[in-house]
């Protein structure tokens, strides 16, 4: 295959992926392709298989069925594949007798996109000490240096599974500026798996969401801005305008009614809405997730 063809081949091929855990099915069927330089965020409730795909993805652990593919190869036990992805994790642990310098070190030389100033960069603004050891690093340090190690990795397929939870929201803001800065300048493919959807909705080009190990969502982000709609007002009012319509959500107050509906509506229509009492304001991204997720039954395991 030439040059051209390869940097049009996806990043991240799964087909019908399962993995299942005694009578856990973590993933079921999943299928899903991540392009090349793209940000997509993978969300999903707790338990919903988020860090058991990106496990799959990363090498870490071994589908039970389905074919999983990273740079046009199988990931699991593949260094060709793995040295050209950098996966970090909210639990990740780093030697606890390591500093902060030589943990730095071990990623460059096992990172080869590894960008020295970005990391003396994002040292500097995440205010990490070089020389102590990662046993007496605070939750908050040891979050910041999987960031660190994460954009300065400048891997092609950039994962981060929650790492920003011991960050504060200065230091968070921090990150998500960082990484938009960074990836406007070296386009990469980088996964965000958060529970934070608000914080994060602006910086994701694609959507992903997990339920219960299946694929319910797989859109564009900007496809998804214009996928439902909150309408509040007189509940009957409100009603006639959801009827036919998928109802992801509804909730009333005496007469006044407030629904999430999967559907659009021309100016005219929210214009009459309005002389009926009805407000219309486009769902976010969290209330179409929460929605949509809550919308089936509640897990059971
Ligand atoms: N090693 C394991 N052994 C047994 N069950 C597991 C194992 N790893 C994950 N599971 C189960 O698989 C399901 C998916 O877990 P996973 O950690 O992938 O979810 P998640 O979406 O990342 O959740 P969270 O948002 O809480 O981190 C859960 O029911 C979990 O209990």
């Amino acid at each position: 295959m030439n040059r051209t063809a390869l940097a049009e081949q996806p990043v991240v091929t799964v087909r019908e992926v399962g993995m299942r855990y005694g009578d856990v099915d973590a993933l079921d069927g999943v299928t899903l392709t991540l392009e090349r330089d793209k940000i997509y965020g993978l969300l999903g409730r707790n338990g919903a298989g988020k860090t058991t795909l990106m496990q799959t993805l990363t090498g870490q652990a071994l589908q039970t069925t389905g074919r999983v593919e990273v740079f046009g190869e199988t990931p699991f036990e593949n260094p060709r594949v793995l040295r050209n992805l950098c996966f970090v994790r909210e639990s990740q642990s780093y030697p606890e007798d390591l500093c902060v310098r030589h943990v730095l070190t071990a990623a460059r030389h096992l990172l080869p996109g590894w960008d020295r100033d970005f990391a003396d960069q994002l040292l500097d603004d995440f205010q990490l000490p070089l020389g102590r050891k990662v046993k007496k690093l605070s939750r908050g340090m040891r979050s910041a240096l999987g960031v660190v190690i994460g954009l300065a990795s400048r891997a092609p397929l950039t994962l981060f599974d929650e790492p920003y939870l011991g960050l504060d929201a200065v230091a968070r803001q921090l990150f998500y500026d960082r990484l938009l800065a960074d990836y406007a300048e070296q386009p990469r493919t980088v996964v965000l798996s958060t529970h934070l959807i608000d914080e994060v909705a602006n910086l994701l080009e694609h959507v992903v969401v997990l339920d219960r190990g299946r694929i319910i969502m797989d859109d564009d982000a900007d496809a998804l801005r214009h996928r439902a709609v909150v309408a509040t007002g007189p509940a009957a009012a409100v009603d006639a305008f959801s009827a036919g319509a998928t109802v992801l959500h509804r909730e009333s107050l005496g007469e006044q009614a407030r629904a999430t509906v999967r559907r659009t509506a021309s100016g005219a229509e929210v214009a009459r809405l309005r002389e009926d009492g009805v407000t219309l304001e486009p769902a976010s991204l969290q209330e179409l997730v929460i929605r949509s997720t809550t919308a089936t039954k509640e897990p059971t395991r």
